[in-house]
C-alpha cells in the first residue's frame, strides 16, 4: 500500500466529489420517496478487522439500503431453516434485472438467487413463518441493530409505504410465486416485510459495521461468539460475488474483486475477507440499478490497496517460490 488507508479513503471522496452530477447516473425514481435524494451526495466508510474506522463524505448520513437488506435476510433466514432453503430459491447469476420475471414460469416458481427481489421475496416467506408481520420485520431490525451494535437503526417508513403503493412488479413476483407455492403466505403479508426491511434507513458506517461478520469469517464483531459458521459466510460472500450486482455482477467482479451487494438507494455493501467491511453510498445509478460512482469508488479503493479475493494470501506458498 502506498499511502495510508485514511489519506486513500479521504482521496477517493474528494475525486467522487469532483465527478459532476450529470455524469453519475440517475437516482431510482419508480420508487418515489427514492427520487427526493439529493443526487450529489457520496459517503463511504471502511471499517478494517480489527475495528480501526476510516470514514469520508457523508458516510454518517442515512439512506436507504434497499437490496442490501437481501444479505441480513439471507443470513437470518439461514439460521432459521438452514440449507434447506436452497430448495426454495437457487445460487446460479440470473443474468437478468433485479426485478424480472421471466425465469420463474421455466424454472417452477423457484428463483435463481436469494439476491434478486424474486429469491428475496421467498426468503422474506421463511422469516415470515409463525409470525405476524410486525414481528418478522421487528426480528430483522433487532438483527441489523446487534450486527452493527447500534440501536438507532430504523425503518424508513415514509420509504416503506412508498414502495407498497407502486411495487406492482414486485406484487406480481409474489402472487406468480404463490401459485407455485413457493411463496407460503398471503402475497400482501409477505411484501409486507420485504418492502419494510428494504425501506431499512442506514449510513455507510452503520452498514460497513453491520457486515463486519462476513470480513471476520462469521464472528460477531464484539466478540459476542460467532454470528454464522465460517463456511456460511463464505457462501453468503461467494453469492454476493457472483449475484449481488444482478446483471452487472460479472462487470462489478471483474472491476471490483470484491464480493459486493448493491441496493437501488445506491449504496454497495463490499467485503474483504479478513481484511475489512465497506459501505459506499451515492444515489445515482448505472442502467443495470447499481449505484454508478459506487462502483467506481471500489474500484479505486481496491486498486490502491491491493485488496481482492483474488490475490494469493499474505502467506501463500507461492511467496518467495522463483517467479
Ligand atoms: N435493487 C433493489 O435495491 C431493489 C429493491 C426494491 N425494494 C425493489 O424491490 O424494487
Amino acid at each position: 500500500m502506498s499511502a495510508d488507508l485514511e489519506t486513500i479513503v479521504a482521496e477517493i471522496a474528494a475525486e467522487m466529489a469532483a465527478v459532476p452530477v450529470a455524469r453519475r447516473g440517475v437516482p431510482a425514481s419508480y420508487i418515489p420517496e427514492l427520487a427526493k435524494v439529493d443526487p450529489g451526495r457520496f459517503g463511504l466508510a471502511v471499517v478494517l478487522a480489527d475495528g480501526q474506522v476510516h470514514v469520508a463524505g457523508d458516510a454518517d448520513e442515512a439512506f436507504s439500503i434497499q437490496s442490501i437488506s437481501k444479505v441480513f435476510m439471507l443470513t437470518l433466514a439461514l439460521g432459521k431453516i438452514g440449507d434447506g432453503l436452497w430448495a426454495r430459491v437457487g445460487r446460479e447469476p440470473s443474468g437478468n434485472a433485479f426485478n424480472s420475471i421471466v425465469q420463474l414460469e421455466a424454472e417452477k416458481g423457484i428463483p435463481r438467487n436469494p439476491f434478486i427481489n424474486a429469491g428475496a421475496l421467498v426468503v422474506a416467506d421463511v422469516l415470515l413463518a409463525g409470525h405476524a408481520p410486525r414481528e418478522a420485520i421487528g426480528e430483522i431490525l433487532q438483527f441489523v441493530r446487534y450486527l452493527a451494535d447500534d440501536d438507532s437503526i430504523v425503518v424508513d417508513r415514509a420509504v416503506a409505504r412508498s414502495e407498497t403503493e407502486t411495487g406492482f412488479r414486485n406484487a406480481a413476483l409474489a402472487n406468480y410465486m404463490r401459485a407455485f407455492g413457493t411463496i407460503t403466505h398471503a402475497p400482501e403479508l409477505t411484501l409486507g416485510v420485504y418492502f419494510h426491511v428494504c425501506a431499512l434507513a442506514m449510513s455507510c458506517r452503520q452498514l460497513a459495521l453491520a457486515g463486519r461478520f462476513l470480513a471476520l469469517d462469521g464472528r460477531h464483531p464484539g466478540g459476542r461468539g460467532r454470528v454464522v459458521s465460517a463456511e456460511r459466510a463464505r457462501r453468503i460472500a461467494a453469492l454476493m460475488l457472483t449475484c449481488g450486482h444482478y446483471d452487472g455482477s460479472g462487470d462489478f467482479a471483474f472491476r471490483v474483486g470484491i464480493p459486493g451487494k448493491s441496493g437501488v438507494g445506491g449504496g454497495i455493501l463490499a467485503v474483504v475477507p479478513g481484511v475489512a467491511s465497506v459501505a459506499v453510498w451515492s444515489p445515482g445509478l448505472n442502467a443495470v440499478g447499481n449505484s454508478t460512482l459506487g462502483a467506481a469508488a471500489l474500484e479505486q479503493l481496491a486498486r490502491r490497496t491491493g485488496w481482492s479475493v483474488f490475490a494469493p494470501p499474505v502467506q501463500s506458498p507461492i511467496d518467495g517460490a522463483a517467479r
